[in-house]
C-alpha cells in the first residue's frame, strides 16, 4: 500500500498499454501455480479461462505487481510492475475477494480510492469513476444495501479511479445472475472498446465467449491455448469423446457402429457400449441413422468424461 500513496508524478501521457509475460513461473513451496508462461496483452478484451486452481489468481497478482514471480518477467510497456509505483498507478485491479466496507457509500469507497492514489482532484475522479459503472443513481446508499451486481461494480470503479489503461479482473461475474452479468459484460465491452487492456479471469467457457474474442487459455499452470476463441472452441468440442449406449441390441449396434468413420472405437459391455468418436458432431447426427436403419432403438447416450477439467486437458495434449 505504501507504493500506493506515493507522491503522485504525472505519468507520460499514453493511449494504450501493453502487458508482457515472458516465461513466467512462480511456485509456493512444492506448490508450481504457475509455470513457464509467455503472453502480452494488447488494447481490447481478453479472457483469461482456466478451471478452478490452474493458477488464474496467481497470475493475475504477478501482473498486478502484488506478486514477484519466481522466474521471468511481467513488464507494462517494458516496465516491470513487481514492486513500481510508477506502474500501480497505470493499472487497475478488481480482486476475487469482496473486501468491501459496507458502512461506506459506493461514492465514500470510491472516493477513498482517489485519495489513497493522490489524485489531484479526487472527487471528481470518484464521480467520473461512479458514472463509468452507472452507480450515480445509488452512490449515496450504503454498500451493505446493494445487490452483488452492484457491489461488484463499486469494485470496479475503485480500481477505475485514476484511469488506469490496465484492468484486471479476477471472476468478475462470480455470484451474479443473468441481468447483473450482461450488465457488467456490457461496461468490459465499452472499456475494451475505449482502447483499456482489460483481462477478466472465469473458469466457464460461455462467460469467455460472450465477452470476448481473444483467450488464453490455462490449465495446471500452464498456457494450454492461446488466441482466437472460435478457434479454441472448435478444438474443444472437436476433440476425441466417448459415450455409453444402452439400446435394445448392442451387439448389432457395436457391428453397424464400427463401418461408421467418425467412429474410432467400440467396446461391448456387459451392460452398456462405449464408443469413441472423432468429433462429437458427426457421431451424434450418423447414431440414430444407424440404428434407425438397424431397426435399433437407442434407450441411452451419456457422453463420458465431460468434465471441464478433462475439456481443458485436451487442450494441453493437442
Ligand atoms: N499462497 C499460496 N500458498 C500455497 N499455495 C498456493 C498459494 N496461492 C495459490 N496456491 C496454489 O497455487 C495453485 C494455483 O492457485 P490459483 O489461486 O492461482 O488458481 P486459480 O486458477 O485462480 O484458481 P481459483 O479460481 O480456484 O482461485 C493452486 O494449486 C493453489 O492451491
Amino acid at each position: 500500500m505504501s507504493a500506493i500513496s506515493a507522491e503522485r508524478t504525472p505519468a507520460p501521457t499514453r493511449t494504450t498499454s501493453t502487458l508482457e509475460l515472458k516465461g513466467v513461473s512462480r511456485w509456493y513451496g512444492n506448490v508450481v501455480a504457475v509455470n513457464d508462461v509467455s503472453m502480452a496483452l494488447g488494447p481490447g478484451v481478453t479472457g483469461l479461462l482456466g478451471p478452478n486452481g490452474a493458477g488464474k489468481t496467481t497470475l493475475l497478482h504477478m501482473m498486478a505487481g502484488f506478486l514477484s514471480p519466481s522466474r521471468g518477467t511481467v513488464t507494462l510497456d517494458g516496465s516491470p510492475t513487481w514492486r513500481n509505483p510508477e506502474v500501480y498507478r497505470r493499472l487497475g485491479l478488481v480482486s476475487e475477494r469482496e473486501a468491501v466496507h459496507t458502512f461506506l457509500t459506493a461514492y465514500e469507497f470510491v472516493l477513498a480510492s482517489a485519495k489513497l492514489h493522490r489524485l489531484p482532484d479526487p472527487e471528481e475522479a470518484a464521480r467520473r469513476a461512479i458514472a463509468l459503472v452507472e452507480l450515480e443513481g445509488a452512490q449515496s446508499r450504503r454498500i451493505g444495501t446493494y445487490s452483488k451486481g452492484m457491489r461488484q461494480r463499486a469494485r470496479v470503479a475503485a480500481a477505475l479511479v485514476h484511469d488506469p489503461q490496465v484492468l484486471l479482473l479476477d471472476e468478475p461475474f462470480n455470484g451474479m445472475d443473468p441481468r447483473q452479468r450482461l450488465h457488467m459484460m456490457d461496461l468490459l465491452h465499452r472499456l475494451g472498446a475505449a482502447g483499456r487492456t482489460i483481462l477478466f479471469s472465469s473458469h466457464i467457457l460461455e462467460e469467455v465467449e460472450q465477452v470476448s474474442g481473444t483467450v488464453q487459455v490455462m490449465v495446471a499452470g500452464r498456457l494450454a491455448a492461446s488466441g482466437d476463441f472460435r478457434t479454441i472452441r472448435r478444438l474443444m468440442t472437436n476433440r476425441p469423446h466417448v459415450f455409453a449406449i444402452r439400446s435394445t441390441d448392442d451387439r448389432a449396434l457395436a457391428v453397424a457402429l464400427m463401418a461408421e468413420p467418425s467412429v474410432t472405437g467400440v467396446e461391448l459391455g456387459r451392460t452398456e457400449l462405449t464408443v469413441r468418436a472423432g468429433d462429437y458432431g458427426s457421431f451424434t447426427r450418423a447414431l440414430p441413422k444407424v440404428a434407425l436403419a438397424q431397426g435399433i432403438r437407442v434407450r441411452q447416450l451419456v457422453p463420458e468424461d465431460e468434465s471441464l477439467e478433462s475439456v481443458f486437458s485436451y487442450l494441453v495434449e493437442a
